[in-house]
């Protein structure tokens, strides 16, 4: 299976608009990984350049030791040399085909058999549990059945990389859960090379091995998803990531402990601008003026919302001028307006500096401070 390298690629569109800066990006060979951030931050134009559709402006896109775009070379392989499978967000099923011969479109223009291709076109169909649509027309399908439909054509034709934009977003909410686990499935069985363009952090956390987080046309940090959720890069990938996302408290706030002030001076990057974070989580509740551990933060906090979600609440706190979320799996006993006392275990806070970028983590943290003492 083949490794995808993005080299020093740019993205300049002839309005001018910088989608893409400078991307460094490899994607390993057989990993799910998922182009994450918000609207606009150039997932759906790096994927476009993946595939062929889109030219890069500068840099080099290589798959295995092909090259398939190098603007220094003046290389370009157009989309279908390329042999990937595409499925984007307007599915766009030939109107004219049925369902079956939507599936079987691809493998036709490979001149595989008519034998082969129902037997290939029917088992894509049962992946994506459609088959029983098989004869009817796109128009007679809903949204949902559409996307999996465009689903089904790429299985049908395995190929050893597929580039999906927002496959699941015209799926309610219980066939979207279902089709991450088929799609997860089908990943795990044929092992191919998946590129998966999403907005939302659940989706991208659920599925991929690996997340390349992007905003503004550039790349954050690139890692598995436990190891993104607990070890972000800088605040963007740490409130991105995570929902309801990480607490973020300034440096200045009141009640910073004394030892992590000074941990953060001695690396000189926390500054009056810095903040430390904590996952709501990592944030527990004690009565107003209660215990909490002695190595621990507190902060006295307001109740503003309790939200029962049936398994968890999830309370939203105020701090000073800071809005906090907690998530506790005990009913809080709490209402709005009520004085509690939020903390959080040291190895739990996070540190980032007044660039945004993350310092250290406390656990990291603590040694220094305590060499630092003797
Ligand atoms: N053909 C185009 N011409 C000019 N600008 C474009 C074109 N396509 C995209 N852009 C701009 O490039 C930037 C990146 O767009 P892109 O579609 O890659 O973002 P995205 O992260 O996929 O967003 P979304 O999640 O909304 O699809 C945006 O600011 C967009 O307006």
């Amino acid at each position: 299976m083949p490794t995808i390298t993005l080299s020093g690629v740019v993205k300049n569109y002839v309005s001018g608009h910088a989608a893409v800066k400078d991307l460094d990006l490899t994607i390993p060979d057989g990993s799910f990984t998922c182009l994450l951030g918000p609207s606009g931050c150039g997932k759906t134009t790096t994927l476009r350049m993946i595939a062929g559709l889109e030219q890069p402006t500068r840099g080099e896109i290589t798959v295995g030791d092909r090259v398939l775009d190098s603007v220094e070379r003046g290389v370009y392989v157009p989309p279908e040399k390329r042999d990937m499978g595409l499925v984007f967000q307007n599915y766009a099923l030939w109107p004219h085909l049925t369902v079956r011969g939507n599936t079987e479109f691809g493998l036709r223009m490979r001149k595989v058999p008519a034998e082969r291709r129902r037997a290939r076109a029917k088992e894509a169909l049962e992946k994506v549990r459609v088959a029983d649509c098989m004869d009817r027309y796109p128009s007679q399908l809903s949204g949902g059945q559409q996307q999996r439909v465009a689903l089904a054509r790429m299985l049908a034709v395995d190929p050893d990389v597929l580039l999906l934009d927002e496959p699941l977003s015209n799926l309610d909410a219980r066939l979207r859960l279902e089709m991450r686990t088929e799609l997860k499935r089908i990943h795990d069985e044929t092992g191919a090379t998946v590129v998966f363009v999403t907005h939302d952090q659940m989706e991208a956390m659920t599925m991929a091995t690996h997340i390349a987080v992007m905003c503004d046309g550039e790349l954050q940090q690139v890692a598995p998803p436990m190891e993104m959720y607990e070890r972000p890069a800088n605040r963007f990938v740490a409130e991105f990531v995570g929902s309801p996302p990480m607490n973020m408290v300034p440096a200045e706030q009141a009640g910073l402990a004394s030892s992590l002030q000074r941990f953060a001076e001695k690396r000189g990057g926390f500054g009056p601008a810095g903040c430390f974070g904590v996952r709501p989580e990592a944030l527990r509740l004690a009565p107003a003026g209660g215990a909490v551990p002695d190595t621990a933060w507190s902060e006295d906090a307001v109740v503003e919302t309790v939200l029962p979600t049936g398994p968890s609440w999830t309370v939203g706190l105020r701090a000073h001028d800071t809005r906090m979320f907690a998530i506790t799996h005990e009913d809080p006993g709490a209402g709005p307006g009520d004085a509690l006392r939020c903390w959080a275990r040291p190895e739990h806070l996070h540190l980032f500096g007044e660039d945004g970028v993350r310092t250290a983590a406390w656990d990291e943290a603590v040694t220094p401070v305590r060499e630092g003492a003797k």
